[in-house]
């Protein structure tokens, strides 16, 4: 017999209006249940107020996990319904190859890429609606482990993990900014959108898709999985991602770093958070060779987007896009690109929720690149003819100044099916809009500026319309490249004029010295 609390657990458990298109021996799966704490009105057809009763607070001793747990116990365990395996990226539904998710692979038999394959047909079998509705259920709460906006959907990420092996920072739920003045006043916008997908954990959106892989990692070591510590070659975000939560599951961490291509605050983040972090005398594509070649000898796990773990993670940023417009979809998505996983993990996000039903199309995406580390670009505007990888020079948007992008082919398939377009920013028009950006109140990434700079040249030529809803997907945290800014306003780059440039005036310690000053500047008309 259910128990007094499990009752109570229930009543508050959302339950959307379900419509099964097959329907099932237990309809209610037990990983669906969230144990949330409101019984929101969405849920009702009729709009009047849900009965309301107060969740009662835990036992001290007992923490989320645990609650969850025993949530889990009462209402029957935690088997899921859903599943997902490894297929060769792109093979079509007959290759037949695959693989079990607790295996410890990154490439196909032929040596191409893999992909996460979920069993769409058990996803269908709920409808559009509910899932929505389900999604909508979880935001922003501090149920274990749905409170994160990755693991809000967790059937459609990993389905099948238990959420005792999840390590989590509640990553996700990130702000979608109206840049309602940057929009206006450089480009006539008024539906102008920017994901900050790195207010996050890390400061970068890598936390998506580290919560994933590191969370699986987790579960293969207590499977006892030959994996002794977790290894990524790095610009400065994934390194940054991966060291914190192997930190916090207390797992090794090895991380390659490029030597004295990332920022400070990059290179501090796993010193501080305790990896085996070596400063190699190459490149990020120099280290993404050696780790490659170091995971396929040692059992080190890869961490790098190679492995389609992480972009079941980072999709989700697309799902939450679209949750946060009330599943309204946007014209337009433009990403950073530099190794290229993440644009391939929008298109995914995207196309789940329109195979899904819970849309009725996707947004075309935009890829943005550095002009300085321009593979896809070049390889785009030769009409996807001849893809050569480059030396990637340096770039103020050192995050990705890669030349030989690992997902390539997953970037290509993304933009071919979302009648998408590849744009590139120099060194000048990145920083001018990342400083212009910056004078509306944002405080946004070099990588953001090359986002910033595809947007104002799509809507100089009029491919991007005055009204069009457009979402720039802002990729870290504007604090991780303050040194870029202070040689930007101080007016320091060879050969750029820093248009925007807001240099600090000195004074004496001086009441009249200071007053003169306010006067002229007042007199002048402050400058907004
Ligand atoms: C801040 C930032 N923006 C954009 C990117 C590009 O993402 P991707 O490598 O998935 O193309 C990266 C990493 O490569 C990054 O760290
Ligand atoms: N910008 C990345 C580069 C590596 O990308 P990944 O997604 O393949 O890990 C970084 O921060 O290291």
């Amino acid at each position: 017999m259910a128990s007094a609390t499990s009752l109570f657990y229930s009543s508050l458990t959302p339950k959307p209006k379900l419509v099964y298109q097959n329907p099932l021996p237990n309809h209610r799966p037990s990983l669906l249940v969230v144990s949330s704490a409101t019984n929101d009105s969405h849920n009702n057809n009729n709009n009047s107020a849900p009965p309301t009763a107060l969740k009662k607070r835990r036992p001290a001793e007992e923490n989320i996990r645990e609650e969850a747990r025993r949530h889990r116990l009462v209402d029957g365990g935690s088997s899921s319904e859903f599943s997902a395996k490894y297929v060769p990226f792109n093979a079509g539904q007959y290759s037949g190859e695959c693989y079990s998710l607790d295996e410890i692979v990154y490439r196909s038999k032929s040596g191409g890429l893999l992909d996460v394959q979920h069993d769409m047909d058990a996803l269908k079998r709920y409808d559009g609606a509910y899932w929505r509705s389900l999604f909508d259920s979880r935001v922003g709460k501090t149920t274990w482990p749905y409170g994160s906006g990755v693991w809000s959907k967790k059937e459609w990420v990993l389905p099948e993990i238990d959420p005792d092996d999840i390590i989590s920072a509640f990553e996700g739920n990130s702000n979608l900014f109206w840049a309602e003045r940057f929009g206006k006043e450089f480009l006539s916008m008024n539906d102008l959108w920017v994901k900050h997908c790195g207010i996050s954990h890390t400061g970068s959106f890598k936390d998506l898709g580290m919560t994933v892989l590191v969370s699986q990692v987790n579960r293969l070591r207590k499977l006892k999985r030959p994996v002794v510590g977790v290894g990524c070659a790095s610009t400065g975000d994934t390194s940054a991602a991966l060291s914190a939560y192997c930190a916090s599951a207390g797992i090794p961490s090895i991380v390659f770093l490029p030597a004295n291509k990332i920022s400070i605050a990059q290179l501090v983040q796993p010193i501080a958070n305790g990896a085996f972090v070596l400063s190699i005398d190459t490149d990020f594509d120099g280290c993404m060779k050696l780790i490659r070649e170091v995971t396929s000898e040692l059992p080190i796990y890869l961490a790098n987007s190679l492995n389609s773990l992480r972009l079941e993670g980072q999709k989700t940023a697309a799902i939450e896009i679209l949750q946060q417009f009330d599943w309204e979809v946007p014209d337009w998505v433009i990403v950073p690109g530099g190794n290229l996983g993440n644009i391939y993990a929008f298109y995914k996000g995207f196309k789940m929720c329109e195979e899904l039903g819970l849309v009725d199309r996707i947004p075309r995406l935009v890829c943005a690149q550095s002009a300085n580390a321009n593979p896809l670009y070049l390889y785009y505007k030769s009409g996807w003819k001849n893809f050569q990888p480059v030396t990637a020079n340096s770039t103020f948007a050192s995050a990705i100044q890669i030349g030989d992008p690992v997902s390539i082919e997953r970037a290509v398939y993304a933009l071919k099916n979302s009648d998408g377009i590849v744009e590139e920013a120099t060194e000048e028009e990145l920083m001018d809009a990342t400083a212009q950006a910056d004078s509306t109140g944002m405080f946004i990434c070099p990588h953001t500026g090359v986002a910033l700079t595809a947007l104002i040249k799509l809507r100089k030529s009029g491919v991007i319309g005055a009204s069009d809803r457009t979402v720039v997907v802002s990729t870290a945290h504007g604090l991780k490249f303050t040194q870029s800014k202070i040689d930007y306003h101080s007016k320091a780059i060879d050969g750029m004029q820093c248009r925007f440039a807001n240099l600090p005036v000195q004074v004496k310690d001086d009441f009249g010295a200071v007053m003169d000053l306010l006067q002229q500047y007042l007199k002048k008309g402050p400058k907004v």
